[in-house]
């Protein structure tokens, strides 16, 4: 039979995360956090790379075209006793800083696809190459750019003059975004559509499980896995899984990683004995016509661990007190989904203040800064300007970008730039408000098209 190759081109892009509410009790499976998607999303584009016949090419080339040096290329190879598929970073030339995030997932998910297609024994992996292109908002502007976005248009995929390892990251879920992606579009490469099809509810909680999985593995921790549920299924009040689920799982090139990878992904929850018992909830969650959630980004980040440490080690010497707040805490949680989705924006501005100073507490009681005193002092004086219904330093807290619930329209937007602006200038800081809004939208197939220009400028 003749005829063209399939052309197997995918690209598959996934939002950003802000835990509105919930932070820190989310990490309890008997409470949950109220997450949104963000518009800022981490695109990756997977297509083959095209050898001259004869030429036996083994190669896994990811690349990162906004930063510098940032282009890693793995080789790859079957393990023994059924250990998976392991890769290699290889170096020629200047030598490139690895990239722990990338090389974890690939090692994850060619393993999954190794043991998921029985045909790939055989066939092996026809060698990729990967293009990851971050919306702007993931990471402040370079110091030396005079581009802003109110006086300029940026390039749609902005260079940042600087490696990954200096960017400044404004805390809207980059890791989680990109593994996310990077799984489902080597999932949508290799496999056929009857083992992988992200449209459907299967291959959704296909590509959670297996993006949860090796974003912790990643991370060398399990967190609440918040942040990889809202990358895949948008926004949602989030369940956490059983941390244990991980546990019994071997390490990438292991005896039986690949089919016990297989084994955990491929469970399904809804089915009686499932060991996934994670729960999405997005009936609870919308965002009506009128209102918007606005991120600031105060250019500097936190520590979640350290924070972490601390609140559990005030929760565990005081179980009575931190039932008590964590009970309160959850009923803001849903309080707040409950007033967003019906755009009551009076209850909107009626839970959000309690809840900021339930959050203070929590941090003062802990000693974690959780609501920082220079971050208070803005989002008091944040919340009077007109249009806007409340604020939050989300997640855990600290210094990273605040998130702002507010009447979405352009005199509000101008009247904040406006403050920002007054408040950057009298304080000695750079606060701006960032273009991204909260969406509801998780992971999605984009059209290969409009990344042409992308792909060409290599
Ligand atoms: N644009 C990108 N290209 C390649 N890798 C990226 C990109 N953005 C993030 N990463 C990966 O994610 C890591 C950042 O993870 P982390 O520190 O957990 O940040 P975040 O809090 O944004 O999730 C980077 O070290 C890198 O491995
Ligand atoms: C404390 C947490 O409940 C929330 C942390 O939320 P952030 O949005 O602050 O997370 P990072 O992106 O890792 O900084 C931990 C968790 O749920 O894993």
């Amino acid at each position: 039979m003749t005829g063209n190759p399939v052309d197997r081109t995918v690209v598959v892009s996934s939002p950003g995360k802000v835990l509105l509410a919930g932070g820190y009790i989310v990490l309890d499976r008997k409470h949950t956090g109220l997450v949104f998607g963000l518009s800022a999303r981490i695109h990756v584009l997977a297509q083959e790379i095209p050898t001259s016949s004869g030429v036996h090419l083994r190669e896994i080339v990811v690349r990162s075209p906004q930063f510098l040096n940032a282009t890693w290329r793995f080789g790859y190879h079957l393990v023994a006793n059924g250990g998976g598929i392991k890769v290699t970073q290889l170096q020629s030339g200047t030598p490139v800083d690895s990239n722990h995030f990338v090389e974890t997932t690939l090692n994850y998910v060619l393993s999954y696809i190794s043991h998921a297609d029985p045909s790939r024994a055989t066939r092996g992996f026809e060698p990729a190459s990967l293009l990851v292109l971050a919306d702007n908002d993931y990471y402040s502007k370079p110091q030396d750019s005079t581009t802003t976005p109110n006086t300029s248009n940026p390039p749609r995929f902005q260079h940042f003059s600087t490696t990954l390892r200096n960017a400044h990251k404004t805390g809207l879920g980059s890791s989680a975004a990109i593994v996310t992606s990077l799984t489902a579009s080597l999932l949508a490469h290799y496999l056929p559509p009857a083992l992988f099809d992200l449209s459907t509810p299967h291959g959704r909680r296909i590509l959670h499980n297996l993006a949860q999985v090796a974003h912790c593995s990643a991370q060398g921790k399990i967190g609440s896995g918040f942040d990889v549920a809202s990358a895949v299924y948008g926004s949602c009040v989030y369940r956490r899984f059983s941390p244990g689920l991980l546990g019994a799982l071997p390490g990438p090139g292991e005896a039986g990683f690949a089919e016990a990878l297989v084994g955990l992904v491929d469970d399904d929850g809804e089915k009686e004995g499932g060991k996934w018992d994670y729960e999405i909830d997005k009936e609870s969650v919308g965002l009506p016509k009128g209102v918007a959630i606005r991120m600031c980004d105060v250019d500097c980040g936190t520590q979640t661990v350290s924070m972490v440490k601390k609140v559990h080690a005030w929760r565990d010497e005081n179980p009575e007190a931190a039932g008590e707040v964590y009970g309160k805490l959850q009923g803001k949680v849903d309080a707040l989904a409950k007033a967003l989705k019906r755009g009551e924006v009076e209850s909107v501005e009626k839970v959000m203040g309690p809840f900021r100073e339930l959050m203070r507490g929590l941090g003062k009681k802990s000693g974690a800064a959780i609501e920082p005193e220079s971050q208070e002092e803005m989002l008091d004086a944040l919340e009077k300007v007109e249009g806007v219904l409340g604020s939050v330093v989300p997640g855990a807290g600290g210094y990273d970008a605040a998130a702002v619930v507010l009447r979405d329209d352009e005199e509000t937007e101008k009247r904040v730039e406006g403050f920002l602006r007054e408040w950057s200038k009298s304080h000695g800081i750079q606060v701006g408000l960032m273009n991204v809004k909260g969406e509801t939208e998780g992971a999605r197939l984009e059209d290969p098209r409009e990344f042409k220009a992308w792909v060409a400028a290599e």
